[in-house]
């Protein structure tokens, strides 16, 4: 795996490449050899139990943090290459990632613009039943609100691979089904997925290949894993 910043070595084969990565935080060791290879356009379900480390590897391959050890690229571009690797990834952190003082149709008009796309604001809110809190700020949203917030975000920048943690938390049985619906419809799109989730049996509906990352390495889970 080698190339220059901002050329992808292997464009369209693997949109997540990881070789031998080690990841210290502070004391603790969190990522122990992790290798990785997921194919454009497949989905990938994430499981561990709490503090495995699977915030922590959406963070890497999202290019916020560095490996100590090891290496990697997305969609062909080195993890070092922030610029590149942003362009090309959307993670959706657990608490939605969003602008506090921003409204409801600010985060998403804020997020189309630093993309550089169009994007129908009012659609996009009227999906997830978020049109009625169109222009209250996300910092007085329920935690289901802003967990809807931050999906239709997601689905509306469609980035090539979508990082997505714990998106059923918070929501009720419909928003539950919307999070099924808008990343069944990722992928569809020809989206590369990663799902880090606690309900394994709703994930794998749609990122059907289950990883699960123990004492920092990361096996394949059998199907009927919880
Ligand atoms: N900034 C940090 N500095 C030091 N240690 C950290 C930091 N962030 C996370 N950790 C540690 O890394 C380990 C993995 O945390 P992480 O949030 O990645 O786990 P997780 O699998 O997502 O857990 P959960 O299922 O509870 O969300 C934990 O032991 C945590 O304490």
């Amino acid at each position: 795996m080698t190339g220059t910043p901002g050329t992808p070595a292997t464009p369209d084969l693997f949109a997540l490449q990881l070789r031998g990565v080690w990841l210290r935080l502070g004391r603790e060791v969190i990522l122990r050899g992790v290798t990785l290879d997921v194919p454009a356009g497949e989905g990938v379900t994430l499981l561990g139990e709490n503090g495995a480390g699977k915030t922590t590897l959406l963070r890497l391959l999202a290019s916020g943090l560095r490996p100590t050890r090891g290496e990697g690229r997305v969609l062909g571009f080195d993890l070092r290459d922030s610029r590149s690797v942003r362009d090309n990834v959307h993670l959706m952190p657990v608490d939605g990632g969003l602008y506090p003082d921003l409204t409801c149709e600010e985060n998403l008009q804020f997020a189309l613009t630093m993309h550089g796309q169009p994007g129908d604001v009012g659609a996009a809110l009227r999906r997830v039943d978020l049109h009625g809190a169109a222009t209250r700020r996300a910092r007085f949203l329920s935690a289901g609100m802003r967990k809807r917030l931050a999906l239709t975000r997601a689905h509306l920048l469609a980035r090539p691979v979508t990082l997505v943690d714990e998106p059923f938390a918070n929501l009720d049985d419909a928003g539950r089904q919307l999070v099924l619906n808008l990343l069944g419809e990722l992928r569809a799109g020809g989206g590369t997925l990663v799902v880090a989730a606690h309900e394994p049996a709703l994930a794998r509906q749609v990122a059907p290949r289950a990883l699960r990352l123990h004492a920092g390495q990361l096996t394949p889970a059998p199907a009927e894993s919880a």
